[in-house]
Order: C-alpha cells, then sequence, then structure tokens
C-alpha cells in the first residue's frame, strides 16, 4: 500500500492507495501549530478504524503548499509509520514541462492537479480547484504546463466581508433561490454564490481565447467544486480525487 498525503492551507486530504486503486481516503484540518505526535494520533486513528497496518505501507508521498508543516507531517511519517516520504518538490521527477518563469514556485498541488489531468483526460484542459485559493492550470494540446490564474477562494472570499463590514454576518455557503436577495443573508449568498460562477466563467473564457482552444476542457476539484459547477456551463466534469490521483502517478515514476 501507498500513502498520499496533499497538506492544503484549510484541509490535509491522505489517499491509502493499493496498486491503482484508492482504498480509504481522509480528511483533517490544517492544524499549523499541531505536533508530530498530534498527528502521529490521527493517522494511528485513522488506520485501525479503517483496518489499517502500518507495516503495509511501502511508502508515502507528500505535496504542500504550507511550508510550516512540511517538516511535522515528514517527522509524523518517519515516527509512526516509519517510512522517509517523497516530497513533490525540485528535483522529483513530475513529467510535467512547466512554462512558469520560476518552476519552483508553482504550488505542488497545482502540478499533481495538471499530472492527473493529463492521463485522465485529452489535452488541451484547464483544471480549476476550488480550495483556500481557487487556481486555474492552463495545460496546452502538446501538455505543456503553460500557468494560470490565483483568485481568493470562496471561503476567504465569504469571511472577508464579514471581517471587514460590520453589519455583515458570517454566513453559510448555501445558493439562495434567488438572485435578488431580500435580506442580508440571501444578498450575501447570491453575491457570493452567483458572482463566483460569474468570476470562473470569466477567466475560462479568457483563458480559451489566449489558448486558441475553444474547445479545450474544464475539469473541477477541491472541496467546493460542486457549489459552482452546478452554476455555471463552462465546467465540463468534477474530479473531487484529482489531486490524490496525480500524487499516485508521480510516486509511480518516482520509484
Ligand atoms: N467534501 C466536502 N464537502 C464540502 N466542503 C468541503 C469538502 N471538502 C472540503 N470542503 C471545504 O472546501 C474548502 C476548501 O477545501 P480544500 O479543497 O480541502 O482546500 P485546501 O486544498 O486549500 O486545503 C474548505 O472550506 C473545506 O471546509
Ligand atoms: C495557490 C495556492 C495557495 C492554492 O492552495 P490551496 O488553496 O490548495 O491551499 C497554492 O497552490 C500555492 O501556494 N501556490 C504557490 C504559488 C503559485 O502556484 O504560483
Ligand atoms: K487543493
Amino acid at each position: 500500500m501507498m500513502l498520499a498525503v496533499d497538506i492544503g492551507n484549510t484541509n490535509i486530504v491522505l489517499g491509502v492507495y493499493k496498486k491503482r486503486e484508492l482504498l480509504h481516503h481522509f480528511r483533517l484540518s490544517t492544524a499549523r501549530q499541531s505536533t508530530v505526535d498530534e498527528y502521529g494520533v490521527l493517522i494511528h486513528n485513522l488506520f485501525h478504524m479503517s483496518d489499517i497496518s502500518v507495516k503495509d505501507v511501502e511508502g508515502v508521498i507528500i505535496s504542500s503548499v504550507v511550508p510550516p508543516l512540511v517538516q511535522t507531517i515528514v517527522d509524523m511519517c518517519v515516527k509512526y509509520i516509519g517510512k522517509d516520504p517523497l516530497l513533490v518538490g525540485p528535483g522529483i521527477k513530475t513529467g510535467l514541462n512547466l512554462r512558469y518563469e520560476n518552476p519552483r514556485e508553482v504550488g505542488a498541488d497545482r502540478i499533481v492537479n495538471a499530472v492527473a489531468a493529463i492521463e485522465q483526460y485529452k489535452c488541451p484542459l484547464v483544471v480549476v480547484d476550488f480550495g483556500t485559493a481557487t487556481t486555474f492550470d492552463c495545460i496546452d494540446g502538446d501538455a505543456n504546463y503553460l500557468g494560470g490564474a490565483i483568485v481568493p477562494g470562496l471561503g476567504i472570499s465569504t469571511e472577508a466581508l464579514y471581517q471587514r463590514a460590520s453589519k455583515l454576518p458570517r454566513i453559510e455557503l448555501e445558493k439562495p433561490k434567488k438572485v435578488i436577495g431580500r435580506n442580508t443573508v440571501h444578498a450575501m449568498q447570491a453575491g457570493i454564490i452567483f458572482g463566483y460562477a460569474g468570476q470562473v466563467e470569466g477567466i475560462v473564457k479568457r483563458i480559451k481565447i489566449e489558448m486558441n482552444a475553444p474547445e479545450l476542457k474544464v475539469i473541477a476539484t477541491g472541496g467546493l467544486a460542486p457549489l459552482i459547477a452546478g452554476e455555471t456551463e463552462c465546467i465540463d466534469e468534477i474530479n473531487p480525487l484529482l489531486t490524490l490521483e496525480g500524487l499516485r502517478i508521480v510516486y509511480e515514476r518516482n520509484k
């Protein structure tokens, strides 16, 4: 078995693979102050509840966009799983041709998303990951990673209204019935959800023009993808496990 770990700014997602098959996946909060032993307890409990033996884990791969947590999770793997994990970063074979000005700058989650999408779909394509931030990753017809766009995530945007405007409450990220809200909560939900869908549409439209690829496929992933995908025609498919799949592929390429 192989353990794939994606450390995002909000959630740490873990996947347990047996060859190409995802047997289990788990989602933890990204707690920057948690210790090696605290993460060890979580992993121990999750494995125990799922009847996974640590002894069966032959290797671990990690992608992280939260530098302060990397050493903690690496140390946890060594101490509680007995494996030195592979880190997605410089020196690792991804098979991806990165056209970023500085390839080291690209988030590891964006890299593994792109690797998985190229394997699973026909290029050209765009991956939209609705996480803490929403990222757009553009892949051309020859499977080159071109770059993309980064926008504030749905959660961050919603939180900003609450934090910066005294009379705006904290709201649930839920789709309202109408775009014309007749109370504060509905008005905020309308603005956030429908505004976000419009933003995604606008960016995808510009990407298609800039890449001269009107037929390009748009794949959505990340915790909040289903909320927005229903509100726009521009998303072709939701693939919630794209990041884990990318980690599995990169792991195979470095065995
Ligand atoms: N299965 C899910 N259903 C609903 N919301 C989710 C789910 N998974 C994650 N979320 C929410 O989506 C947001 C982004 O999560 P995620 O995609 O894991 O972000 P990141 O990769 O930045 O950690 C968070 O607010 C999280 O609570
Ligand atoms: C853009 C991101 C913050 C998205 O992270 P996430 O929302 O998945 O937590 C992350 O991919 C990142 O820190 N990237 C580095 C900058 C870049 O990709 O150019
Ligand atoms: K992510």
